[in-house]
């Protein structure tokens, strides 16, 4: 993958949308979004069959738009419909169990801090999501805000590693995350809740 695939990095659940998620994921990847993330949580989240079948529908609307389709968390899911790769947290298997798992696919990982940073790009990350930047709603467990201060000081120590921020960003501040040295911004509320999907991605970059 390439830095530039960070861009607009759209991240959805079911959970997220009103509306229909594959049309919503539809009109994003027609909007010019460049990423893409299934992350499935909630109370009311798709398991099983129909969580696979939602998948397997993300992954071809994807494929028609030739834009990276990834799965959060769910590595069996990922690893059984041969996604384009996996994003994983602090939580999930260490960053080497999950780079062997996924040879040649796109890994990506969450970090907070220097130590989690090392171990990610050391372990064979492809990316790192830095964040919450700013308070999320899409989120129940996050952490407090962070700001911009760690994501600049990741990218000072790591000039040229994929980095995407993350949390309760919007086209207000996305020039904040942009200009702290992050490829992309990550975002669910910002284009599931867009009234104008391609004006929103436009506004994000
Ligand atoms: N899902 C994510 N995607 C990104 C990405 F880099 F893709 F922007 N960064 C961070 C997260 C948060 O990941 P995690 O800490 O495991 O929590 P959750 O499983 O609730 O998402
Ligand atoms: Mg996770």
């Amino acid at each position: 993958m390439k830095r530039s695939d960070l861009a607009v990095y759209f991240i959805m659940g079911t959970e997220n949308c009103k509306d229909e998620p594959l049309v919503v994921l539809e009109d994003a990847l027609k909007s010019g979004i460049t990423f893409f993330q299934l992350r499935e949580k909630g109370a009311n989240a798709l398991t099983g069959e129909s969580l696979e079948k939602f998948a397997l529908a993300c992954q071809t609307l994807c494929k028609e738009y030739n834009v990276p389709f990834i799965i959060n968390d769910n590595v069996q899911l990922a690893l059984k419909i041969n996604a384009d790769g996996v994003h994983v947290g602090q939580d999930d298997a260490p960053i080497a169990q999950i780079r062997e798992q996924f040879n040649g696919k796109i890994v990506g990982v969450s970090v907070h801090n220097d130590e989690e940073m090392k171990v990610a790009v050391e372990g064979g990350a492809d990316y790192v999501g830095i964040g919450p930047i700013y308070e999320t709603q899409s989120k129940a467990d996050a952490k407090p805000a962070a700001g911009v201060s760690f994501l600049s000081k990741a990218r000072r120590d790591y000039q040229d590693f994929p980095i995407v921020g993350i949390g309760g960003i919007t086209t207000e501040n996305a020039s904040e995350v942009l200009a702290a040295g992050a490829d992309g911004v990550a975002v669910i509320s910002a284009i599931c809740q867009s009234a104008d999907r391609r004006e929103t991605i436009n506004l994000l970059k």
